[in-house]
This record gives C-alpha cells, structure tokens and sequence, in this order.
C-alpha cells in the first residue's frame, strides 16, 4: 500500500464526490458496519451551496516531542514539510542471525529497536565488525541469503514496499565503469534512472548539477579508472557512487561509510551537502560512518551505536554525552565526543595496547555497562514508546479541504489509522467520532 500515492490532491476533494475518490471509498469500505456514520461524514455533495469547510490532516503523535526536540530539532515540522512522500523508518526488535558450523546459528544484530525521520540524519557508529553494515542491509530489505532476520521493520508505521526511486543505497564498495569519465557515468544513470517525464537535457542538468553538489566540477571529463588505469581518486569515486544514488533525489537514502577515502574538508562538504538534502526536502537519512570529525558528526540527529551487534546508545546525538557521563564515562575537554564515545568501547586493540592504560576486561565492563544502562534508561523507553506511537499513529500525510454538510463552523479532522484501518473525525466544537 503507497499511501502518499493515494492521497488525492486538495483540489480534485473539493470537485469530487467521495464515490468518485478511490482512496476514501476503500477506506470506508472497510467500515462498512460504520457505513451510516461513514456517510455522515462523506456526504459531500457538489450541489451544496458554499458548505462549510471541513479539512482532513496529518496528526502527529506530540508526545515525544519533548523528549527529542533540540534547537534546530523539530521532527513534527519535518515531517509536515513535504509530508506528502515523507519516510519514517522503524525497526523493532531487530535480530539477524548467521549459520555458523561450530555453534549453529549466531545473532550478529540483537534486538535492536529504532527510528528514522524526515528531515533527520541518522549515524550508525560502532568498531569495525560490530554489525553498522548488516544493519543498514536489514533495513534496506538487503541482507544476503546465508542470514536469518526476525523483527518488526515499518515504513510509514505499516509494512510496505517503496515504489522503485523512493530509497537508495550507496553501499561500501564503488561498482563503477572504470572506462567511463564522471560526467558519463553520472549522465547515463541519470538516463536510466530518471523518469520519461523528464526530457534529456534536463536529466543531463540534473546530471550536473549533481556531480557540482559534490565538488566534482573539476574531475568531470577524467575517466574513472581501475586497477591497470589510473584515474580519478578513491574519495571521488566514492563521491561518484553518491552522485549516482541521489540523481532519483530519493526519499529514503542509505549510505554505507560515505566518507570512507575522504580527507576532513570534503567529508564534511559531502555530509553537509546530504545534510542540506535531508533537511530541506524532508528526506531520511541513515548513515554508518566511521570516525567523522567533530563538525561532520554535529550534523548528524541521532546516533546509534553498536557493540558486537547489541545498542549502545540510541538517541539524539545531543543527550549522548550525558548519557556516558552519567555512566562514569565523561568525554575529556577538547575531545570530539564521537571519537570519545568509540574509544571507550573499541575493545579489539586491547590486548596490544601498552602500560594498561585500558585492558580488555575493562573495557568490556565498559561495554556491558553501558549496554544494561540504556536497557533501563528513560531514553531507550521513550524510543520504545516512540517506535509504537509511530506505528500507530494517523498518516493522512496531505491537508485536505472538503465541503462539509456537517460542519456550520470550525474545522474537523480526519485521521486515518493505517493499521486498523479506522477514521476518526472530529468537528470543533462538537465532535463525531468513529474511535481507532
Ligand atoms: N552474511 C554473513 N555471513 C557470515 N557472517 C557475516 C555475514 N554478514 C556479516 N557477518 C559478520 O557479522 C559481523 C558484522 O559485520 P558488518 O559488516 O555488519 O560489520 P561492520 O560494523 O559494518 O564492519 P566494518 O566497519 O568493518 O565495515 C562481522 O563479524 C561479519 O563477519
């Protein structure tokens, strides 16, 4: 079911009758033992004379707002801005497991539960092998065939297929045509991907303005090159593999290690440049990433930090370094607290490591620490409480004006419960309601 694609446009509601909206019709289909209230709220008749409006919209659970808002944090708002093709993404209770021939199966994520929003960044950061990659494939719906995966993933609080375009992936490696330059490679994806709609020279612009959008305008014409030819960098093929992913401007974007390869100013020109697409486009973003400096990781929302497949911390970026700090893990002044965050629990270099200052066992105390901590903490709760008001809550995504017979002033909603099914209408200051 693609809900933003069902929603009518407000001014096809307002010149047609319920029966002729499809998306309304199959809903109140499913009423049909409310069908006499149904029809007291769909009445809409084109021969009433200036009715009174009545406006269907999009209401956001606010509960959690509190909770999660920071200065330039405002979810509810984001989710409102382009709201009609907006990506929320949950996971709950994530496990993926692999066959292993000595001990049968091995869980590499366990019971992880989140969250992704319009508008946000979402870093997933861990050490090396604790499960940033395996997790981004469990949520694209990519994870190979040898693993098993149990959980809940949602989109749009239901299950759902996107529509081809919707999400993209730009994963580890750069497959890339070593023979083709830049400006080709770029090109020719932008004709393969991009809409009929869109005629060829405005998908060659798209094509370069993108390859610009990620500092590329003076590499356009050298090839890409391999392993017998030399040609562009590592760091630009990885921004060649970005360039290609976001050509669709997609709503959903996965990016694994984007800045792998990258030196310090293009990593932040790259994330600041997917930062401004998910900010003011309402876009989502998750990204795994290693080691980013202190300004690249300010531009991340949320954190989620991993250790051996199990949540460190999941969170606002902002509340984490109280969270460490409250744990007896404060970060050092003038420490990029990201690097303070991986250091306290990177434990593969214990055992080279010189005069003790951490040893294994220590820093897997550390881990365990922290991992029961958030297990307990107000803020793995309120994501818990957010991942099932997300699934529950209303997803009438477009505002809506429609002529109301019932409605002699004020304004009434209607919110659509995607799971149940149900619809609630409200007037002010009377109110009728078919409750979810
Ligand atoms: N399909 C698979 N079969 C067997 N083991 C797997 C599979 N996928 C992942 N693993 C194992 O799961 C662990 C997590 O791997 P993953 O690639 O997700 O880690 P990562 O955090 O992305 O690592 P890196 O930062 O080094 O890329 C590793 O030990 C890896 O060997």
């Amino acid at each position: 079911m693609d809900l933003p694609r069902r929603t009518p446009s407000a001014q096809s509601s307002t010149t047609r009758g319920v029966d002729q909206q499809p998306e309304l019709q199959s809903i109140a289909s499913e009423e049909d033992d409310k069908s006499s209230i149904t029809e007291s709220i769909f009445p809409f008749s084109a021969t009433d004379h200036n009715p009174p409006s009545l406006r269907i919209e999009m209401e956001p659970v606010k509960q959690s707002r509190r909770d999660y808002q920071t200065d330039n944090d405002d979810s509810f708002s984001s989710l409102r801005r382009n709201s009609s093709d907006a990506v929320v993404l949950t996971w709950k209770d994530l496990w993926v497991m692999v066959s292993d021939s000595k001990n049968g199966r091995k869980p590499i994520l366990e019971g992880l539960t989140g969250y992704a929003e319009p508008g946000k960044m979402l870093a997933i950061m861990g050490p090396s092998g604790c499960g940033k990659s395996t997790l981004l494939d469990a949520l694209a719906g990519r994870l190979s065939s040898n693993t098993q995966q149990n959980g809940e993933i949602h989109l749009n609080g239901h299950r759902e297929t996107l529509a081809f375009g919707t999400s993209a992936y730009v994963t580890q490696d750069d497959t890339l045509m070593t023979t083709l330059t830049v400006r080709e490679a770029v090109y020719y994806s932008a004709q393969l991907q991009l809409p009929d709609s869109m005629s060829r020279s405005e998908k060659k612009e798209r094509a370069e303005m993108t390859i610009r959008e990620m500092g590329l305008q003076d590499s356009m014409d050298t090839r890409i090159g391999g392993w017998s030819t030399k040609g562009i960098s590592g760091g630009q093929k990885r921004r060649v593999s970005i360039c290609i992913e976001i050509l669709t401007r997609p709503k959903l974007l996965f990016l694994d290690e984007p800045t792998s390869g990258l030196d310090s100013a293009a990593s932040y020109h790259v994330m600041n440049r997917i930062y401004k697409l998910a900010y003011q486009d309402g876009r989502t973003v998750v990204a795994s990433i290693h080691q980013p400096s202190g300004e690249v990781f300010q531009l991340f929302h949320s954190l989620f930090l991993l250790s051996s497949g199990r949540t460190v911390y999941f969170g606002p970026v902002s509340m984490a370094e109280q969270f460490f700090a409250s744990n007896g893990f404060p970060c050092p002044k003038l420490r990029n607290p990201s690097d303070h965050y991986l250091r306290t629990i990177n434990k593969d270099f214990d055992v080279d490591m010189e005069q003790g200052a951490i040893d294994r066992s220590t820093t897997e105390e550390a881990i365990n620490i922290l991992v029961q901590s958030y297990k307990s903490s107000k803020i793995c709760h309120d994501v818990q409480e957010r991942v099932s008001m997300i699934c529950q809550q209303p997803v009438t995504l477009a505002a809506l004006t429609f002529p109301s017979p019932i409605s002699s002033s004020g304004s009434q909603r209607i919110l659509f419960y995607p799971n149940s099914l149900k619809l609630k209408c409200t007037e002010s200051p009377r109110s009728s309601a078919i409750e979810p």
